[in-house]
């Protein structure tokens, strides 16, 4: 027994689905209905100037209470190409020619003239052919419903060839049609058209664009394409310059933010194709690290995603992207040797974005050594000046080391850059590849308390009921007691750990603010001997000596206890309940001695 031949169906497309879908989903906003029109005008201009260079190139838009009509002399179209092109979603004349003719128009995916329903109840079409000139004007009526006529119009009713499209507004769109909204879209959208466009007799182009346009003097075109800038993206910049990458087709401008944004901020870039405006919001046209710039550009070989609003990603884009870095590098290189005032300017704003490529980057790296502000022990420096100042570039790799370190490491003529921003420890480690000959190197605690000078073996000893007196009140803390001689004589004790007492000391912290089942699980994690951080007492310091030679212990606690506070503070580390409550009771008990009462003498 054989199968019963099924014939073949054909699927059913719901157009109110799919008008939903592309309102909803696929465009961003009813707007684009206007950039949709327009670009199927253009392209038929282009088609008919393809075969008749000298055919008129116009659209001519009209708008009146609830309706609009946008009429074009281009290709036209026959009654067979109604059928075949405008009744068939998803068929498009732009993807039949070969992929040269097909990088000539803008529409491709046929599915440009649905967005119009997004606010049209009706779309009207009525054309005339400009190939086969004998053909009648025929005329095109669709619903929002899926329901299409088509008839032919007699000769009069369109002498001309070209095409004339008329919306009706649905309920609840009108305002998309209106006369001053239109202007604004086309404007939007279309200033950069390469054809006659205007909306009632206004043309809406302002060509040539504002990179190719003549200016008198530098000057003069700097401050044209600042307001440029200025109208497009609400900003003055503080530089802009030109983008031009032949071989992918762009041209265009990128101005510079003047002030600083967050690198993770996204670019926000206007992406022309071949005039017409893709995206205002595209993130992708230039590399990461370029986010202080806005590019408008104009490019004829990027590819636009069937929504029309974001770039393609393939190899055009990433090799765009590239370009437009280069370029970017460059005029940053330009800077750097023509103009330092506003490189200077433009580092005290964006140094983060430059370092952040100068990672990556050695050749830049090279190029703004000179201009990239460092913290240091020699205050703020470039790492070229640094260099050349020290034979050892130290580092450290925390904000907190150096906060620990700085003072005693340069009073020893030992310089110190900190690493502990964002990206500066990479830099600086990368210096030797940037700087040949250049030795860099990390300095951490224990490097800086190798370098401080012990105190001889007769001292210690004497001072030895000072030191016990002094560990027994830090011991508490998880703090041990060393006496050292250092400079500057003025710090009278230094607060140092590594880094595995400071992990332990944030555990414990965690610990003491936790409830009792973390408290548990915290406590389990602690190790067999904990790291402990030091009190390094300085010896030369005048204070700190008379505090050693003090015979009263209970003030030599106290005293040890307020040194150990105050070194904490010069650390500017985060404070444990125990180190404030330490900090109260050795201030109130230091100034519980100070205001006591002068003893009477005895006998008196
Ligand atoms: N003003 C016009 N003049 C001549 N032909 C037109 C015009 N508008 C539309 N067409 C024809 O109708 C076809 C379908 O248009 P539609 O806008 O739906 O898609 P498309 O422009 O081809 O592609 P896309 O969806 O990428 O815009 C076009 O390929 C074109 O042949």
């Amino acid at each position: 027994m054989t199968a019963e031949e099924i014939p073949p169906h054909t699927f059913q497309v719901d157009l109110r689905g799919l008008v939903d879908l592309l309102s909803h989903h696929l465009y961003s906003s009813p707007r684009v209905y206007l950039r949709e029109l327009l670009q199927n005008a253009v392209d038929a201009l282009t088609a008919r100037r393809a075969v008749q260079p000298d055919a008129p190139a116009t659209v001519r838009l009209h708008a009146s209470a609830g309706a609009l009509r946008v009429e074009d002399s281009g290709i036209g179209l026959t009654e067979a190409d109604l059928h075949s092109l405008l009744a068939t979603i998803g068929r498009s004349s732009k993807r039949d020619g070969l992929e040269s003719a097909r990088a000539e128009f803008l529409g491709q995916f046929g599915i440009g003239l649905l967005a119009c329903f997004v606010v049209a109840e009706e779309i009207r079409v009525v054309s005339r052919s400009a190939v086969d000139t004998s053909a009648p004007p025929v005329e095109w009526r669709a619903r929002d419903d899926g329901s299409y006529t088509v008839r032919t119009l007699p000769a009069e009713a369109r002498t001309e060839a070209g095409t004339t499209v008329y919306l009706t507004a649905r309920a609840g769109a009108a305002e998309w049609l209106a006369p001053g909204r239109v202007r604004e879209l086309a404007r939007h959208f279309g200033s950069l058209l390469p054809y006659d466009v205007r909306v009632g007799d206004e043309p809406i182009c302002e060509r040539p664009p504002v990179w190719d346009r003549r200016h008198p003097s530098p000057a003069a075109r700097r401050v044209a394409l600042a307001a440029h800038c200025h109208d497009t993206f609400g900003f003055s910049p503080l530089d802009s310059f030109e983008l031009d990458v032949p071989l992918a087709g762009v041209r265009g401008v990128a101005h510079v933010l003047p002030s600083a944004v967050s690198p993770a901020q996204r670019g926000a870039h206007r992406v022309h194709l071949k005039g017409m405006l893709l995206t205002d919001r595209s993130d992708e046209l230039l590399p990461d690290w370029a986010f202080f710039v806005r590019c408008v550009i104009d490019t004829d070989t990027l590819r636009p995603t069937a929504s029309r609003e974001s770039l393609y990603a393939d190899e055009t884009l990433e090799a765009v992207r590239e370009a437009l870095g280069t370029r970017v590098r460059d005029w940053l290189a330009q800077l750097a040797s023509d103009d330092q005032d506003r490189l200077a300017q433009f580092l005290a704003v964006h140094h983060l974005g430059v370092k952040s490529l100068a990672r990556h980057d050695t050749g830049m790296l090279r190029l703004m050594l000179p201009w990239l502000p460092f913290e240091t022990t020699d205050g703020q420096l470039s790492l070229e000046e640094f260099a050349r100042r020290h034979p050892v570039v130290h580092f450290t790799r925390t904000v907190e080391e150096f906060r620990q370190v700085a003072a005693i490491a340069s009073a020893q003529g030992v310089g110190v850059v900190n690493g502990g921003y964002t990206y500066d420890s990479d830099l600086v480690e990368k210096l030797p590849a940037a700087r040949p000959g250049t030795a860099v190197a990390e300095l951490d605690s224990d490097t800086v308390t190798a370098h401080l000078d012990d105190v001889g073996p007769d001292e210690e000893l004497a001072l030895a009921p000072f030191l016990a007196t002094a560990r027994a009140t830090l011991e508490p803390l998880g703090c041990d007691a060393v006496l050292r001689a250092f400079h500057p004589v003025t710090v009278p004790a230094l607060h140092l750990d590594d880094r595995a007492a400071r992990h332990e000391a944030a555990r414990a912290r965690e610990e003491d603010q936790a409830d009792s089942l973390w408290a548990g699980i915290l406590g389990s994690l602690r190790g067999g001997s904990p790291s402990r951080t030091r009190l390094i007492l300085n010896h030369l310091n005048p204070l700190v000596r008379r505090m050693a030679a003090l015979d009263d212990p209970q003030l030599t606690g106290t005293a040890v206890e307020a040194l150990y506070g105050q070194a904490l503070l010069r650390a500017q580390r985060p404070l444990r309940p125990a180190d404030s409550a330490l900090l109260n009771r050795t201030f109130l008990g230091l100034l519980d001695r100070a205001v006591q009462p002068n003893q009477p003498e005895e006998g008196r």
